[in-house]
């Protein structure tokens, strides 16, 4: 018998930089998780695949999903759901290997509901202004959805209190080892690890 993988939870406002942390993380060696693809009703950007970075659906497929009990958690954020399949993260935390979530804090905090042994990681930008940039230097939305976004991003980051640990991203290998220490770490709490001990003191 295998252990049960651990589920991971990343948020942190857009444009922090979680894709870029999760892609040096592949890139570092450590693929030690599984991402999970959620769903969206947002349009793809351009080079954005369906199944790879999105299952990008229209909004009557998605209710139709969350009508079936398809989703773990879902959320409207800025005018559009998003959402993790649950299939996919029960089938992988089932296999033994660790899954992590990329998602916004409303969806989060359902994830906390229903997996309160998941490890909540709250990524953080050094500053609003910083976060502005990057927005607006990945080129990907208008000027009124990087306002949106921003604003949004105040509110979220006061939601940092419901996480376990808080990560800024202020240099990208830094935020990378500072995710993988904690991962590592997790993986070595007792609660976790007890049964392999059972049996030696038996
Ligand atoms: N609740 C929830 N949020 C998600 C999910 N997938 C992505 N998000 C979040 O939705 C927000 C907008 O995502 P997106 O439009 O792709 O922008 P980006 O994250 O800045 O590239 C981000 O905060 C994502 O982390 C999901 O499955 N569930
Ligand atoms: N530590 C960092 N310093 C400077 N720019 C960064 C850093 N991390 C990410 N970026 C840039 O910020 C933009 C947003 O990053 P992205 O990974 O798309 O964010 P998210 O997935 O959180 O929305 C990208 O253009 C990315 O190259």
């Amino acid at each position: 018998m295998h252990e049960r993988g651990m589920l991971i939870v990343l948020s942190g406002p857009s444009g922090v930089g979680k894709g870029t942390v999760r892609q040096a993380m592949l890139a570092d060696d450590f693929r030690d998780f599984q991402y999970s693809v959620s769903m969206t009703t947002r349009k793809p950007r351009p080079g954005e695949q369906d199944g790879v970075d999105y299952y990008f659906r229209t909004k009557e497929q998605f209710e139709a999903e969350i009508a079936a009990g398809q989703m773990l958690e879902y959320a409207k954020y800025v005018d559009n759901y998003y959402g993790t399949p649950v299939k996919y993260v029960n089938k992988t935390l089932d296999s033994g290997r660790d899954v992590l979530l990329e998602i916004e804090v409303k969806g989060a905090m359902q994830v906390r509901e229903k997996c309160p042994d998941g490890v909540f990681i709250f990524l953080t930008p050094p500053d609003l202004m910083e976060l502005k940039h990057r927005l607006i230097g990945r080129g990907t939305d208008s000027a009124d959805v990087i306002n949106k976004r921003v604003k949004q991003a105040a509110e979220e980051i006061k939601m940092m209190e419901n996480y376990d640990y808080a990560v800024v991203n202020d240099e990208v290998p830094k935020a990378c080892k500072r995710i993988e220490r904690i991962i590592e770490s997790e993986h070595l709490r007792v609660p976790r690890v007890i049964d392999k001990y059972r049996n030696m003191v038996q």
